[in-house]
Formats: C-alpha cells, structure tokens, sequence
C-alpha cells in the first residue's frame, strides 16, 4: 500500500479519464470531436497551461447529470484510494458548467454524493473547494459565491484558478473578503505561470492560508523567505508543471530547492488524467528523477497533512499512520 497522504490540489474536473468521457458522451447523446479514447489521449499534448484549458473545458461538456458528477467523483476516490490518499480537498470549477447551463445544484449535490460516503467507502475523508475561474469577471464570482450559499456547509474553502497571466489576484479581493466573511477557508493558483508578485498579492490581498503551485516565488528571495517563516504551504504539482512547460523535465523541477529553503512543500496532481499520473505517481517520478529517498517522501506526505484543512484530531491521527509506515 502506498504511504498515507492528503491531496490538496485535485481538480475534480482534472480526474475526468477519456473512457469515462465517452461513456459520459454516449449517455448523453453527445458526440465528443475525438474519434475513440486513443485518439483523445493522443490530443494531450500541451505548449502552455492555456491549450491544456481549451481541452480541459471543452471535454466538461459530456458532464450533465447529477449522475455524471457523482460518477466522476466516485471513480476519482476509487483510483486515489489505491493511492494511498487519506484526506482529499476537491477543487470544482462551478461557472464552468453553469456558463453551459449546468444548474449549480445539479454540480453540488452529484459531487457531495459521492463524498458523502468516501470515508466509509473508500477511507478518505473529504472536503469540496469551490474555485473562481480568474479569466471571467470578479461580478461573476461574486454571483456565484452567493449562489453557493444554501451549500456552505459542504464547502471548507474557495480558491481561484483557469488562465493566471493577466488575471492576477487583485481582481478578486472583494470576493474573497465575502467568502472569508462567509466563514471559508481561502486558497489560490498563484505563481504557476504568473509572477511571484502575483504570490504576494493572494497572500496580502485575498488573505490565503495556501498558495497553490507557487513554484515562481523562487524568483523572489524575500518571498521565500516569507514564506519560510510563516510556513504558508505550497500544493505543488510536479507532473503537470512538466506537462504544461512550466519545468523543463521532472530531473530539472524546483521542488527539492523548495524543501531545503524551508518551505511547507506538498505533493499533488492537479488534473490526473491530463498529465500523466495520480498524486502517489508523482511521488514515485520524484523517487525517480530527483532521487528523492523514502524519508523526503515521508516529509512530504507529513507536510500534506500539516497543510490540510483536517480538524486536529483526524490529523493528529493520520500523522501517526505516516511515521509508522514502512516502505
Ligand atoms: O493547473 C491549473 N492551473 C490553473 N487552472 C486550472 N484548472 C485546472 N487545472 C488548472
Ligand atoms: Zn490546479
């Protein structure tokens, strides 16, 4: 079995596998631009984070029903179960099935049906991160904040994500004061493809607890020391930085001078089917290509559970599963 960990950065929408897709499709009457699951497989090929969203978007179309959304997360828990994922923190991308009039209830109640029985199902405890899409307007994820409402208490968190450059955090600070005000945890992409100016505004404008990816703020020495000494964590994601030309290879990516700066580093997938594994692939590719022994992916899978959101006792718990694992 592989070592206890928490995800932290999984994009429900990300975890959607070309032959679900054409089930999904064939279910719905809809007829997916791709020839057969080779062939879709064969399109993911990405230049920027922008032409995996065009994909990424355009395969969400097959998901209608609340049938469809409990079906994705039930098959995403089943393959992180094997995995070894404990705790999961699910980010879903709301205004991108409601832009295609996609009722927000029919998204909330298929997902949390499927995370409504995770721990006793499949061993992992779970928790829903409802994320803005950076490249639609600040009104809109206000809209959709207040249309959240009635669902809060199935919602730890917001976060922000789609296309970085351009969008920066700036443009959210109010929505971001009304979801803390609402009592939610607050999140944010930052620094993946942006700047690390961009890292400092979701920490001082948006109040963050984490930054998701964050790899640029090596760019910025007084950042990392920052966020050293306040140990901010980062949702890091090896596998599609590499994927999305963020990182040249695996054996080049940034994590390990992460760690030795002193950094709450986590590892984690992101958007599984697209890039190539799922959040115990990537740390096996770090074992791989960074010769990352077995007490480094030890850290590392303590540090995802320092940076959860668990309530103390669940993670006091899953910490001591940690340090008694034997590889
Ligand atoms: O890696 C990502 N970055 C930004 N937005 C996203 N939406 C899904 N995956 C991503
Ligand atoms: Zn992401």
């Amino acid at each position: 079995m592989a070592i206890p960990k928490a995800e932290l950065h999984i994009h429900i929408e990300g975890t959607l596998e070309p032959e679900l897709a054409f089930h999904l499709a064939d279910r719905n009457g809809i007829t997916l631009p791709h020839t057969d699951v080779q062939a879709l497989r064969e399109a993911y090929s990405f230049t920027d984070l922008q032409s995996f969203l065009n994909l990424y978007y355009e395969l969400m179309d097959v998901l209608r029903t609340e049938a469809d959304f409990h079906g994705l997360a039930e098959a995403y828990l089943t393959r992180a179960a094997d995995q070894g994922v404990r705790h999961a923190e699910i980010f879903f991308d709301p205004q991108a099935h409601t832009g295609r009039g996609i009722p927000l209830d029919t998204v909330i109640n298929g997902l949390a049906s499927a995370l409504d029985t995770s721990l006793e199902r499949h061993n992992i405890s779970t928790s829903l991160i409802l994320c803005f899409l950076r490249d639609r307007p600040a009104q809109e994820a206000m809209d959709t904040l207040m249309a959240a409402r009635p669902h809060l208490d199935r919602i730890s968190a917001v976060g922000l994500d789609s296309a970085e450059v351009g969008n920066p955090p700036a443009k959210f600070t109010d929505v971001f004061a009304a979801a803390g005000d609402l009592g939610l945890r607050r999140v944010a992409h930052a620094g993946e493809e942006g700047p690390a100016s961009y890292i400092w505004q979701a920490l001082n404008l948006l109040g963050v607890e984490r930054i998701d990816h964050g790899i640029r703020c090596l760019e910025d020495p007084e950042l990392v020391s920052h966020l050293a000494a306040t140990q901010i964590p980062l949702t890091v994601c090896p596998f599609s930085n590499v994927r999305l030309r963020a990182v040249n290879t695996l054996a080049e990516h940034p994590l390990p001078a992460l760690m030795e700066a002193g950094l709450l580093v986590t590892v984690n997938s992101d958007d599984p089917s697209y890039f190539g594994g799922y959040v115990h692939d990537n740390y096996l590719g770090l074992q791989e290509h960074l010769g990352l022994d077995t007490e480094q992916l030890r850290a590392l899978a303590r540090n995802s559970f320092t940076a959860s959101f668990l309530p103390a006792e669940r993670r006091q718990a899953l910490l001591a599963e940690v340090d008694a694992y034997t590889f």
